[in-house]
């Protein structure tokens, strides 16, 4: 059995699916894979038994991702498995940000006793509020989560304008055409009542919305936030608050020093938190991991390509190496040198690093002994993994 570490709360879905391919959870001394939601990994000791981590969900800043591709560890993440549930709470929190729900509920609970009507219709003026209708929304990041929000904020009859500079042939066209593209993200700022961000927390980005960016905002916009602490200068934005030069800001990361503030909302990190998104994230993950573990396929890696190739041979071998000339020639020569037949090869690379995958039928014992060990000696090589092909 291969045994599975797993930190949060993970969606049975997800468990059970491990459990019935043949996975402890929890049990073993040496896990080959962990998954994980938001637990921060950043000092923990991830055991060298470890060769994969899949997080269940999509932001993986929480995740130590340099150190853990210098040892070969392949981390997921399982893009658009929760968007569906954040783009619901981002609508409700345009909703919030437009109308006075929270403090007209208590209202509504404070005229009990009496002539309960008669006090409501009296005391409601209060409670007014403004329609999203006409107003614009600025969607920084159309992504995922994004796009979904920004498709759905047209059907509320809103104007969109959105923000996004790494969008590519695969995700443009998720994104309604009657949406605007922005050529900067102040473009953005100017123009929107409503602006609200869904982007990667990385070094680049935090405090994407600073002090500086607030400024360019109308004094009666809303900042909404379900991307991440951090991406927001939560300072700036009280600030801004303080000063009337935002209306009201609405996030889901509690920050001490936004606590009980008139304009803020605050939501506890619950974007996500929706059993369907919980079961579909723990879903792909599972299933992200087993098909790494048991073909070497990379499916929706963070940190290195991604190789999705049919198991045909009896089998594999993947080699995640450096990103540098020569690598190819050095291992297609390894595999003729020792006599080996190289049915496929496939190879990838991105960024700093690489992944080939090589595909073998003939692989008597000896080989097999000797394969992973001289193929870690090739320099840049920094981590060899053999497969079996258990259904030949
Ligand atoms: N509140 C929650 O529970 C919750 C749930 C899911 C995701 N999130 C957060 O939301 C983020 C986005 O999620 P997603 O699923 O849409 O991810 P995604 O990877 O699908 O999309 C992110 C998009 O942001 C864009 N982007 C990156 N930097 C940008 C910048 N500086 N300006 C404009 N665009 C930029 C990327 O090109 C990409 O298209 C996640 O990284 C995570 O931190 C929070
Ligand atoms: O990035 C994400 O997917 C969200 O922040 C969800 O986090 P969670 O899995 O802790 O709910």
């Amino acid at each position: 059995m291969t045994t599975i570490k797993t930190y949060n709360a993970i969606s049975a879905t997800g468990l059970n699916y491990l459990k019935q391919h043949h996975y402890d959870i929890n049990t073993g001394e040496s896990p080959k894979g962990i998954l994980v939601r938001s637990q921060n990994l950043h000092h923990e000791r991830i055991p060298e038994s470890v060769r994969a981590i899949v997080r269940a969900g999509a932001g993986f800043n929480n995740i130590p991702i340099d150190d853990l591709s210098k040892r070969g560890v392949v981390v997921f993440n399982t893009p658009g498995g929760n968007a569906n549930a954040v783009k619901e709470l981002t609508i409700a929190s345009l909703i919030l940000a437009a109308r006075p729900v929270i403090g007209a509920i208590g209202f509504a609970n404070e005229t009990r006793g009496g002539d309960v009507s008669l006090r409501t219709e009296v005391n409601k003026g209060g409670y007014r509020g403004t329609e999203l209708a006409g107003k614009t929304l600025g969607v920084i990041g159309l992504g995922n989560v994004g796009s979904k929000v920004a498709n759905t904020a047209l059907a509320l009859d809103m104007d969109v304008i959105g923000y996004d500079p790494g969008l590519n042939a695969n995700t443009a066209w998720r994104i309604d055409r009657h949406i605007v593209h922005a050529k900067n993200v102040a473009e953005v700022l100017r123009q929107a009542d409503y602006i609200t961000v869904h982007i990667p927390l990385t070094e680049d980005n935090k405090f994407f919305i600073d002090a500086e960016s607030i400024a360019l905002m109308k004094p009666n916009a809303a900042l909404l936030n379900l991307s991440r602490g951090g991406i927001v200068d939560d300072l700036a934005a009280k600030e801004a608050l303080d000063n009337d030069n935002l209306r009201v800001y609405i996030t889901d990361f509690a920050d001490e020093a936004l606590f009980d503030h008139p304009k803020v909302i605050i939501t506890p990190h619950i974007g996500g938190s929706t059993i369907e998104a919980e079961d579909t994230s723990a879903l792909m993950a599972a299933r992200e991991l087993d098909t790494y573990l048991t073909t070497g396929n990379i499916i929706n890696s963070v940190n290195y390509p991604d190789i999705d190739e049919p198991f045909t041979t009896k089998y594999r071998i993947g080699i995640i190496h450096e990103n540098v000339p020569n690598m190819i020639s050095q291992i297609s020569k390894f595999f003729g040198d020792n006599n080996i037949n190289i049915e496929q090869l496939s190879n990838r690379a991105v960024g700093a690093y690489a992944y080939t995958l090589v595909a073998i039928n003939e692989f008597n014992e000896v080989q097999q002994a000797y394969v992973k060990t001289a193929l870690d000696e090739i320099p840049h090589v920094i981590l060899t993994r053999r497969y079996v092909n258990v259904n030949i």
